[in-house]
Order: structure tokens, then C-alpha cells, then sequence
């Protein structure tokens, strides 16, 4: 039913209603929803005052409720149910909370204090999601709840009674029922009116939708720039060092084991798997990758190489005469493509307010490292909601500048924003959340660190000609292998979750079987290594990279899948002979490089390859040839995405054949050569 189609996914499942209310059962039936009523003898007699807030005692009440079910029904037989709804509905007058009245005085004193005034209806809602392994339950819970504004009229103390004498009341909190008699005591309502009567089935909905249906990390690009405010910049944040008071701690606090909302993120993905049998992956998050990778583009554009909404070229050559310079975007015409358009009117039609995009400093892939750093999005993990006010004492940071942050990281997409206050959105749970999965913070720390750096030389590179701009670009490359140890771990930490993302793409582009050794050339932590020896259970791999690498890479190994077929051999590619192998492997590697040190690496490589062996090299995905590339998985790279025929020749100019390309995980443009006999 198109409907309720959140409310289908439970269809096929063995949902409980944990709840004995007649109001619920009749709401969520009325929604299409099948599931049996086991009512919970949880006793809601939890210590109020424990409670920071009247809503967090609902939501705990919900949970504990419907955890109670889930536990009996395990015990019984078991086998417990997929899912068990829980729900807990107060009213609060202030920080006082109003349950059930136990008899007739009570609900007279309950309803002469809501009398002529207004209150907030919560109602908290807990759902569970069970699984039994090896005789033990597993649960995973979302929660939220749900606030409505109720204002009752002045009311005498005669129809007070009578509503009393009627009966109603009696098992409903507050003392009143909004659906009947109690209408009538009832001015105005703000809010879910069946949130009231004890369910809240719009935010259910929007949970269901959020648990099975997460938001594409791509949407992030549907973000429209001239939502983001305009902020001066956040270097200053905070009085203390960038990453606050105790990041590490922050990072790691948590409500004392509890599911937080960060667990949350696991719910989605275990339920897609279990439910669906589907790939539990999490999608590729371009749209986020686009952002961290952005100012690449957009520090071009500041010294006017590129057009940053449309990323058409401008004419050097105007720029250097100060057209652009000192002048602003707006004025200038973008020369190459179509001559004579206005910048503003490119960034209209990328659906981006220059003026906003171009007040806003710094920009916002620096809005998104600075969060990163201060690990905003790990205190909100652990902690949010959190108004503005306590993110800042959380970070000891500037409550004005923090404001503006989280602002800006939710006009971004990477935050909710919402009266309870801000959230992580789903992005941010699995990629910018430090210790997740998924985590992309490597990345962030990396260009943030670095490369941001690099491309800041850009404009010097521009004025002093094109081979110069090759050169600022490689010499990230070259920077990075100079560098201390820190540089190298920060550059394996962002290469590591990259690959993270992109390695069961690459290993699965093409059927490898035919191979019995791969060595993968710059192949770092190893992390495609372990994807090709899972996939192939017959292979055996090397990872070949620089000895500061291969020596530091034992660090990233824990925790995951070993095997003895993967074995890591220091050495430089561009020096040392090559591991042999039948099938050489380069994974967003050649974009680093400068045509000549490219041709070097490739002819080297073919040099190795016995005939009927393979080169399989993975790229940023470029779309046709000549067209405009965004900035896509350009991160950590220098050069710029090839279009797959660009591919195809590089590797017959070396001496393969039968050179196929594929399209991999959205982004990748995966290819596969067979060397020819010499
Ligand atoms: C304010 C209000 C509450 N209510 C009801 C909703 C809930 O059923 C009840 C609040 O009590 P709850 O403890 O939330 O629920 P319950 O005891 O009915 O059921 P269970 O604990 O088994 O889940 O008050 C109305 O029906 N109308 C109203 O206007």
C-alpha cells in the first residue's frame, strides 16, 4: 500500500505491542500494522527526579516496557519476537509529571492543576529489535519521543467533578481522555493529536522510514549552499585548542552502555541484512565525499582556474591581467565553455547562491574538519540531542561560535536540527563519528591537516604556469613521503577508511578466480588485500608499499579477518623490483601521479607482468571524456579522474589487451588488462 509502506516493512515480521492501552492497539491497527498485544509488567515506578527531563523518563519507561516483553517472551519460548513496541505517554506541568491517577482525589488534583493553563502531552516510544543467537537475546532499541501542547479552558469545579464522575479519567495520565468527554476541557492542541491519546504514529513512521530507509549519504548534495549562514570564521572557536576540552573523552563517553544514538546507525543495517538478506554495506557516501574534497575545487576557483559551481575553466590569462583577482566572482564571465555567462548565473543554475557560498569563510569542507576535530559529531553520538549551549560547554568552546558551527553543519546536511536540539543525520553517524565502521574522520584529519595546505600554494602555482601547477599538485605526493611519522599514519588513517568504502567494489568488479597471486602496489593497511583473499579463496596477495608504510601497517590490522595468504613487502615502486605476481592491482593510485612518473610506474609494471597475467587499476570514476569532473574521490589524490576510454589507452600504450572497464560502488571506474606477449 503505498501508504504506508515503512508500516510494510514490518508485514512478514512478528511484531508485539507492548502495551495493554486499547488507544494504541486501535492507532496502529488503524495503520495497517498486524502485531500481537502482550502487555508489559514492567512497574512504572522508575525515580523521577533521576530524570534530566520529563520526556527522558517516558522514553526510559517505553524502552524498559518493551525490553520486559521481549525478555519474557525470549524466556518462555526462546524464541523472541523481530520486533517489540513499547510506548509511554505523561503529562507535564513544568518539571512535574502526571502518570494515571490512583483514584478519584487524585485526579482532581491532577486536573485542577492543568486547569486554565497549558502542559506538554510526551509520549515516549521504544522499539526493539530482537534477535536470538545461541540461546541469548540481542537487542537493538531506537527510541524517541514525541511532544505535544495541550491547553485546557478555565474550568469550574462542578464540571470538573462530573468529568471525574464519569469515569474517564481514571486510566489515563493526567486524568483526561482528548478523544472523548475530555475533548471538551480542551482549548487548543499543538502538535500530533494522537501523540495525546498515546501513540505518536507520524514520528513512528518517520522512525520506521529512518531505520529501513536511511537517508542516501548522496542527498547531502541536494543541499541547497544558500541555506548555509554566512559566518565570518571558526578558527576561533574555541578558547582552548582545537578539539575542546577532552575530545578523547568525549568521544568515548556515553550513557553507561545504554543504545545510544549512534547505535542506532547499527539498527538500520543489521535490520536491512537480516530482514532483506541484502548487502549490509553502507552506500557511498558522495555526496560527503564531494564535501571534504570541495575546496579542491573551490581553492582553484579563489585564484579563478576553475568555476567552482560548474567547474568549466577559466581564461588564465584574463585572471592574470587582475580581472579576477581583486574583483570577486560575480563580474567575471566564465571564458571557456560559454563565453560571456555570468558566474552568478552558473552558480543559479547548480542551484547555489554565489553570494551566500562566497561570504561564507571559510568554507564548507573547513566547516566540516573543524567539527570533526573538536568531535562534535562524537559528543552528539554519545550524548544528543543537545541544544547549542551545552555542545559549547561539552567542547568548552564559545556558545555563539558553536552555534554557528552546528548551523552550518546542519544546513550542510550533517546535523539535525530540531527543537530538542541538534542531532547527527545519518551521514554523520556512519562516516563522521570517529570510531564507527565507517568512519571518514581519517579523511577530514587528513586534508584538514595537509592537503588543505597544498592546495593553498595553488594560486602561486597558477601565476607561474601550468607545469607549476602540476608541480604544487605531485608535491602533496612528494610531501607526504618526506614527512614525519604522524604525516604518514594520518595519510594510512585516510587512505585505510577510504578503501574501507571502496575495496569490496574494486575486488568484486571483475571475476579475478583465473589469478593465483595479486600484489597490490601502494596497497597500505591492506585492507583490499583482505577483500581480495576473501573473495578468492585461492589467492594469495602481497601488499608492496613504501617500509614507513608496511612497517606502521600492522597497527590497522586488528580486529580484522587474517589470513595467512596476504604477507606485506616493504619496498618503493618506483625503485625496487616488483613482487612477482599474475595480477598487479593499483587502486587510486595513478591519479597521484605526474604524467612522466605515471608512465614510469605503468611501464614498470608491465615490465614485471608475464604475458596472460592482469592489471587491474581502480579510479575516480570521471564521466565522459572532456567533460567537466567534479571533485569526486579526488581525496587524497592530486591528479585528475580519467574518463574510462583515457583508461582503456593508458593501459594498451603499456602493453595490455582486452582491456575491459567496469563502473564500481557509484564512483569507481574499475579496469582489467591482460598483458600481451612482448
Ligand atoms: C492524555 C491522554 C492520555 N491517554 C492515555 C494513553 C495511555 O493509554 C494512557 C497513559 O498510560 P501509559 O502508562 O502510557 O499506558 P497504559 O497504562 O494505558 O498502557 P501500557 O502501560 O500497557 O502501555 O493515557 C488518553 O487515552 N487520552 C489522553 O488524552
Amino acid at each position: 500500500m503505498v501508504l504506508c509502506p515503512v508500516i510494510g516493512k514490518l508485514q512478514h515480521k512478528r511484531v508485539v505491542l507492548a502495551s495493554a492501552s486499547p488507544r494504541r492497539q486501535e492507532i496502529l491497527s488503524n495503520a495497517g500494522l498486524r502485531f500481537e498485544v502482550v502487555p508489559s509488567r514492567f512497574k512504572e515506578k522508575l525515580h523521577k527526579a533521576s530524570f534530566a527531563t520529563p520526556y527522558a523518563y517516558a522514553v526510559e519507561t517505553a524502552k524498559q516496557k518493551a525490553l520486559e516483553v521481549a525478555g519474557r517472551m525470549h524466556q518462555k519460548d526462546l524464541r523472541a519476537p523481530d520486533v517489540v513496541i513499547g510506548a509511554d505517554t505523561i503529562v507535564a506541568v513544568g518539571a512535574m509529571i502526571l502518570e494515571k491517577p490512583v483514584d478519584k482525589q487524585d485526579a482532581y488534583r491532577m486536573l485542577s492543576r492543568l486547569n486554565g493553563k497549558e502542559h506538554s502531552v510526551f509520549t515516549g516510544v521504544a522499539i526493539v529489535h530482537c534477535c536470538s543467537k545461541d540461546g541469548r537475546l540481542d537487542t537493538e532499541v531506537s527510541e524517541f519521543y514525541e511532544e505535544t501542547t495541550v491547553k485546557f479552558s478555565e474550568l469550574s469545579e462542578e464540571l470538573l467533578w462530573e468529568y471525574i464522575n464519569s469515569g474517564e479519567p481514571m486510566d489515563k495520565a493526567g486524568g483526561y481522555g482528548i478523544q472523548a468527554l475530555g475533548g471538551m476541557l480542551v482549548e487548543y492542541v499543538h502538535g500530533d493529536f494522537l501523540n495525546v491519546v498515546g501513540f505518536p504514529l507520524n514520528h513512528f513512521c518517520k522512525e520506521l522510514a529512518r531505520l529501513y530507509y536511511p537517508p542516501r549519504p548522496a542527498d547531502l548534495r541536494r543541499v541547497r549552499h544558500d541555506s548555509i549562514p554566512a559566518v565570518d570564521t571558526f578558527e576561533n572557536l574555541s578558547d582552548s585548542e582545537a578539539g575542546g576540552a577532552d575530545p578523547g573523552q568525549s568521544a568515548k563517553g556515553g550513557r553507561g552502555g545504554e543504545q545510544a544514538d549512534g547505535d542506532r546507525s547499527q539498527a538500520p543495517r543489521a535490520l536491512d541484512a537480516a530482514l532483506n538478506g541484502a548487502d549490509s554495506r553502507p552506500r557511498f557516501p558522495t555526496g560527503l565525499l564531494e564535501l571534504m574534497d570541495g575546496f579542491k575545487a573551490s581553492k582553484s576557483r579563489e585564484v579563478g582556474l576553475e568555476c567552482w559551481p560548474c567547474g568549466r575553466l577559466w581564461d588564465p590569462a584574463a585572471l592574470l591581467a587582475g580581472q579576477q583577482v581583486d574583483g570577486g566572482p560575480q563580474d567575471t564571465s566564465c571564458l571557456q565553455g560559454r563565453p560571456g555567462l555570468p558566474m552568478a548565473d552558473h552558480a543559479d543554475q547548480a542551484g547555489v547562491c554565489w553570494g551566500s557560498w562566497s561570504k561564507c569563510h571559510p568554507p564548507p569542507p573547513k566547516v566540516l574538519f573543524t567539527a570533526c576535530k573538536l568531535k562534535l559529531f562524537d559528543v552528539l553520538k554519545d550524548q544528543g540531542p543537545l541544544q547549542a549551549v551545552d555542545v559549547a560547554r561539552k567542547l568548552s568552546t564559545c556558545a555563539g561560535r558553536t552555534e554557528q558551527l552546528l548551523d552550518v553543519c546542519a544546513a550542510l546536511g550533517l546535523l539535525e536540527k530540531t527543537r530538542r536540539g541538534y542531532s547527527n543525520t545519518e551521514v554523520a553517524t556512519l562516516h563522521l563519528v570517529s570510531d564507527g565502521e565507517h568512519s571518514l574522520q581519517g579523511v577530514a584529519e587528513y586534508n584538514d591537516a595537509h592537503v588543505w595546505g597544498v592546495f593553498t600554494r595553488l594560486g602561486l602555482a597558477v601565476r607561474e604556469g601550468a607545469e607549476q601547477t602540476r608541480g604544487a599538485l605531485g608535491a602533496m605526493e612528494e610531501e607526504r613521503l618526506s614527512q614525519s611519522r604522524e604525516l604518514t599514519l594520518q595519510f594510512m588513517r585516510a587512505k585505510h577508511s577510504l578503501s574501507k568504502l571502496t575495496a569490496h567494489h574494486v575486488a568484486t568488479a571483475f571475476d579475478l578466480s583465473r589469478f593465483a597471486s595479486a600484489c597490490d602496489l601502494g596497497g597500505c593497511t591492506g585492507i583490499l588485500a583482505r577483500e581480495l583473499a576473501q573473495e578468492y579463496p585461492r589467492l594469495q596477495v602481497t601488499v608492496f608499499d613504501l617500509p614507513e608504510v608496511t612497517e606502521l601497517s600492522g597497527g590497522f590490522q586488528r580486529g580484522g579477518r587474517q589470513t595467512e595468504r596476504i604477507r606485506f613487502v616493504p619496498g618503493d615502486f618506483f625503485k625496487d623490483s616488483l613482487p612477482e605476481a599474475d595480477l598487479y592491482v593499483l587502486s587510486r593510485m595513478l591519479q597521484d601521479w605526474p604524467d612522466d612518473k605515471l608512465h614510469k610506474l605503468l611501464s614498470r609494471i608491465s615490465s614485471s607482468c608475464k604475458p596472460g597475467g592482469g592489471l587491474l587499476v581502480a579510479e575516480a570514476a570521471a564521466e565522459e571524456e572532456g567533460a567537466s569532473q567534479s571533485p569526486r574521490l579526488r581525496t587524497l589524490s592530486a591528479g585528475q579522474p580519467r574518463s574510462p576510454d583515457e583508461h582503456r589507452r593508458l593501459l594498451q600504450r603499456h602493453g595490455f589487451q582486452d582491456v575491459r572497464v567496469a563502473r564500481a560502488g557509484d564512483l569507481l571506474c574499475v579496469v582489467l588488462g591482460t598483458r600481451a606477449a612482448p
